[in-house]
């Protein structure tokens, strides 16, 4: 895919549940290739945006474009890979491995008669290593706790290679170690694939390693998006005050 094309336009996207507004005239230009933090205060809409741009919910007013096409006309659902903020947990009987949900992402993508193949299995491994999960790849993914649950379809949203990513506080359920080893991890793997991010996170800091700007919810209007510098400080600490103050 064409670096500078445009991966996803939002203009002017307003979105209500019932008569609660949360979105009022969201407009967000995102290239492709592009990673882009979504931060704000809790409630200012950053899951909404991305359900929106997942196609779980259909704006009020406004469009929104993804890979140059209406989202109403989008057919290629396969190519957006989205992680909600907290999967429902699977219960203990639930009879797949880890390895089988993994792999079920590279399903998606791939339809359903295509035999799977070694490349298939070394994206999935690649995608577990991501998360640090691959010694319980054999494991019923009913045995694990909620966190690790998460991290598993972290990892089949990854390995379905898409070319737009969209997490939702990924990291929420992670320690601190796992957490730094995925931005890093999954910095290199989005530029090797050339994959296009929308990362919603309160961690500031922690996602400045990973993205190239960060756009920031505030009052249900997108208001400001600042370029990080080499260090990601400055900006990150005019970020922070124009959201935390606010
Ligand atoms: N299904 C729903 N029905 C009605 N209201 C909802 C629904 N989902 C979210 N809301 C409301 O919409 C607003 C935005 O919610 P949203 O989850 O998008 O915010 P957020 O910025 O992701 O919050 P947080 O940082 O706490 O995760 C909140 O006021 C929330 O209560």
């Amino acid at each position: 895919m064409k670096k500078n094309t445009i991966a996803l336009e939002l203009d002017k996207v307003s979105f209500s549940y019932g008569c609660h507004p949360v979105l009022k005239n969201i407009s967000l230009t995102v290239k492709c290739g592009e990673s882009v933090g979504i931060t704000g205060p809790n409630g200012s809409g950053k899951s909404t945006l991305l359900k929106l741009v997942a196609g779980l919910l259909k704006p009020d007013a406004g469009n929104i474009r993804i890979f140059g096409r209406d989202s109403k006309n989008f057919k290629e659902r396969g190519r957006i890979g989205y992680v909600a903020q907290k999967v429902s947990i699977i219960n203990s009987g639930f009879p797949s491995t880890v390895e089988e949900i993994v792999l079920s992402g590279r399903i998606a993508g791939r339809g359903l008669f295509r035999a799977l193949n070694r490349e298939d299995r070394m994206i999935v491994s690649e995608a577990l290593a991501v998360l640090g999960m691959e010694k319980y790849r054999r494991e019923a993914i009913g045995s694990l706790s909620g966190g690790q649950q998460q991290k598993v379809f972290i990892a089949r949203a990854l390995a379905s290679r898409p070319d737009l990513l969209l997490l939702d506080e990924p990291t929420a359920g992670m320690d601190p170690e796992s957490q730094a080893k995925f931005y890093s991890l999954l910095k290199e793997l989005i530029q090797k694939n050339a994959i296009t991010l929308l990362l919603v996170s309160h961690d500031l800091e922690a996602i400045s390693s990973v993205v190239d700007r960060q756009v920031c919810l505030d009052k249900h209007i997108c208001s400001c998006c600042y370029n990080f510098d080499e260090n990601g400080a400055f900006e990150y600490e005019t970020c922070r005050k124009r959201i935390w103050t606010a």
